[in-house]
């Protein structure tokens, strides 16, 4: 059972946050994050957004996929419109960095992100998002509006004790580098992306 283990204000370049730690264990060194915008009007259908982790992305700014200026994007509409972002500690659809590496090296041969978690004998996607959903009723939020494309989240909202009164989109326009990725979530994910094929 996750609980509470800290948390604190803090200013962001996307405006200040309420930063909360969640964990089983008070010595976790990473622990689920809900981050509050300031302001946040829980009386309302509150914005959320599940987002998992990626280090490549979100530290080093890769281009192979999207999720850092998903994460920003997410945190400066959180901060115009009031909601949070619930960074779940999900590396690489949950099968962690050194995989992911592994799934990169394979890519780097032809695979595709999913071909090449298959390949690793790992799911394509290992991912449970129970624990965001548990996160919301820690905070007592039940109706959200939830930013995403991706389907199965949506999924885990609607079998879940909390409302879903809308989803909102966060398409973040493919690049060189990218646009694979994005068409194999497309295709076999069955994401909710406009710009792929
Ligand atoms: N295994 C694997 N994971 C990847 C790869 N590229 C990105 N990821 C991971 O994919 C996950 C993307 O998660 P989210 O940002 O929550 O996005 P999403 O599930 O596609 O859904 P959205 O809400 O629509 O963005 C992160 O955990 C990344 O680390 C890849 O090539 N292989
Ligand atoms: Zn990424």
């Amino acid at each position: 059972m996750i609980k509470i283990q800290a948390e604190a204000n803090v200013p962001t370049e996307h405006g200040n946050f309420r930063m909360i730690a969640f964990s089983e264990d008070e010595n976790d060194w990473m622990p689920h994050m809900a981050i509050v915008a300031e302001n946040t009007d829980l009386s309302q259908p509150v914005n959320v957004r599940f987002h998992s982790e990626c280090i490549t992305g979100e530290v080093f700014h890769s281009k192979k996929c999207e999720c850092g200026q998903q994460l920003d994007a997410a945190m400066k509409y959180m901060h115009e419109n009031g909601g949070l972002v619930i960074y779940l500690r999900q590396e690489g659809r949950n099968i962690g960095i050194i995989n992911k590496l592994k799934a990169y090296s394979l890519q780097e041969k032809g695979f595709d992100t999913v071909q090449a978690n298959l390949e690793l004998g790992l799911p394509a996607d290992d991912r449970n998002f129970g624990v965001a959903i548990e996160i919301l009723n820690q905070l007592k939020i039940e109706d959200i509006n939830l930013l995403t494309n991706n389907p199965d989240k949506v999924r885990f909202v609607q079998e879940s004790n909390v409302n879903l009164n809308s989803r909102i989109p966060l398409q973040i326009p493919a690049n060189e580098n990218s646009k694979g990725y994005l068409q194999t979530k497309k295709d076999f994910f069955g994401h909710f992306l406009d710009d792929q094929k």
